[in-house]
């Protein structure tokens, strides 16, 4: 063959060659095009199908959404609450919000100079108008207790009491003396349950009587060489939510059954409201018993309080959330030190938690900037594969520096258990911050490299600040709960958010798994191991 024949040859398989591969390719992508169309269509025609039977089912009252066949609530068992009305005769005057009149217009007034100052004025105040409430629940009104559901879990659940106002009163207001107490160690929001306490029993409900703030814990109720009780108003408390601690003070100990009773007979008191953690709670329905068994018509009311969440059952606890934003300004702190301390800057953050991890973990996760959290509830393992001080040293190679967060009660597997123990039985805890802090400086040494470590033990300035804004919130929903629930003659019972929402809750179910501890298998524990990516010791 001549070449140029050759050549026009090559040419036109070529030519050939790309207009088939275009011809392939544009065939495809129109056929693509048109699977996609095809795709987009279904979508929309699915789509309106949905719309028109959520639509249909709205309109029908039918539930929407996929019906699961392997997943059921058939039954829901009611952890009922002690009810006075049982024994007592109630008296069944109808409740309405009576809008008290309130003289607290000014808190930063003197109280005495404000009533002299005003005399005249008073008179003309008068008692704003009943209001019928929004919402009057039921006693078989519940929430629900285990709201996860998992396919083929057994059929029933738990439910709580809904929490809020009843219809029917079982006290008289007219009669009502009352008396609030605050026990264990102090936890943000103390002040503004108190302060609810006081205004929902005086303005909502406008008792005539008296209520007894008990200073200095259960102590308060007998020791009153040391402590007074004081009446409570709502001027005094006007101001009280903005500071922390409690303004009844707290103490561990001195629970004396029979004393505290004597004092409830003697000054008629129907309504105690109790506001402290597991232990608190114990002695509340010790008290309870004790009132029945004397036939003393008193409603025992529990608030539950700790900043290490241990409460069982709860969502949290209040003062929990402010104690945690408190603790970040103290990780923050190590982390600058840590950063700034050369070489090989460590910064340890010792938090409180006597058995659970709560507050330690929680303020490792909110904050982000920790390299490794020890918790009671996970065993420390120093060296080795596993160790938390290889791990540490990595960090520091990694970044320059890394923070340390420890829970008071963690390493009792290094330390061992104390045999000391508080004045309410608390077993003391072992000095687990310092020691860490020895124990990566040594290890450092071994290596023979120097780590600088500055330790902070911001302890009790995270637990005396003020409420924030969320707990604030919390602590009015409990305060008032509890009044409703004392009013409407429940008792031995404590109040909470379960599930977000406010429910009653029987006190002994409360403190049968009180502390609670936090799950080493759980997800939060999982979430902290994601954050620091320390390992993990949990076997
Ligand atoms: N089983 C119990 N029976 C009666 N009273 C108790 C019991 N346990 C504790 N108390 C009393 O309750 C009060 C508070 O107890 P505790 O000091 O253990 O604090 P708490 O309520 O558990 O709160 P915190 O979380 O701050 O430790 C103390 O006055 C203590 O004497
Ligand atoms: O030193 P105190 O006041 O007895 O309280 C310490 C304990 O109180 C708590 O804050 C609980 O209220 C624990 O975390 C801590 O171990």
């Amino acid at each position: 063959m001549p070449s140029s024949s050759a050549g026009t040859l090559a040419t036109v398989i070529v030519a050939c060659s790309v207009t088939a591969a275009v011809t392939f390719y544009l065939t495809a992508a129109a056929a693509e095009r048109k699977v996609l169309a095809e795709k987009k269509r279904q979508y929309e025609r699915d789509l309106e199908l949905k719309e028109k039977t959520i639509a249909a089912r709205k309109l029908s009252g039918e539930p929407t959404g996929e019906v699961i066949g392997d997943v059921t609530v058939d039954k829901v068992y009611l952890w009922n609450i002690e009810d006075l009305k049982k024994r007592f005769t109630p008296c069944n005057i109808e409740n309405v919000m009576r809008n008290k009149a309130s003289t607290t217009t000014n808190p930063y007034y003197f109280p005495s100079m404000k009533k002299s100052a005003s005399n005249d004025s008073m008179a003309e105040l008068s008692d704003g108008k009943p209001t019928p409430y929004n919402k009057l629940i039921t006693n078989h009104e519940c929430v629900l207790g285990e709201i996860v559901r998992k396919p083929n879990q057994q059929p029933y659940t738990h439910g709580y009491v809904r929490a809020g106002p009843r219809r029917l009163l079982h006290f008289d207001p007219a009669k009502v003396n009352a008396a609030i107490v605050t026990c264990g160690g102090l936890c943000p929001g103390l002040n503004n349950v108190i302060r609810e306490i006081v205004n929902t029993l005086s303005q909502t409900y406008g008792i005539g009587g008296k209520i007894f703030g008990i200073q200095g814990g259960y102590n308060g109720f007998h020791d009153f060489e040391h402590y007074r009780p004081v009446e409570l108003t709502p001027e005094l408390v006007a101001n009280i939510h903005h500071e922390g601690g409690t303004v009844l003070g707290s103490s561990r100990g001195g629970f004396d059954l029979d004393k505290i009773l004597h004092f409830l007979k003697s000054n008629k008191v129907s309504c105690l409201f109790v506001i402290g953690g597991d232990g608190t709670h114990r002695g509340a329905f010790r008290i309870h018993e004790g009132c029945m068994e004397q036939g003393m018509n008193v409603a025992i009311a529990g608030i539950p309080k700790t900043i290490d969440n241990d409460v069982d059952y709860i969502d949290r606890s209040f003062g929990f959330e402010s104690s945690v934003e408190a603790a970040q300004v103290a990780i923050r702190s190590a982390k600058t030190e840590a950063i700034c301390n050369m070489p090989n800057g460590i910064g340890v953050v010792k938090l409180m938690g006597r058995s659970a991890g709560f507050l330690a973990g929680h303020a490792t996760m909110a904050s982000g900037d920790v390299d490794l959290c020890l918790l009671p509830e996970v065993p420390i393992v120093l060296d080795g594969e596993k160790g938390c001080l290889p791990h540490l040293r990595k960090r520091v190679k990694e970044q320059g520096y890394a923070v340390v967060v420890v829970a008071e009660g963690a390493g009792e597997d290094l330390l061992g258990v104390s045999a000391e123990t508080d004045a309410s039985g608390n077993k003391k805890l072992p000095a687990i911050g310092t020691h860490m802090k020895q124990e990566i400086e040594k290890y450092f040494k071994e290596k023979g490299d120097i780590a600088t470590v500055k330790y902070i033990d911001p302890s009790y300035t995270v637990r005396s600040v003020p409420a924030n804004a969320s707990d604030s919130l919390y602590c009015m929903q409990l305060g008032q709960n509890a009044v409703h629930g004392a009013m409407a003659g429940f008792t031995g019972f404590s109040v909470g958010l379960c599930n977000n929402r406010m429910v009653f809750i029987p006190i002994p179910e409360l403190v049968s798994t009180s502390p609670r501890s936090m799950n080493p298998h759980g997800r939060t524990w999982e979430r902290i191991l994601a954050i620091t990516r320390q390992p993990n010791t949990v076997v």
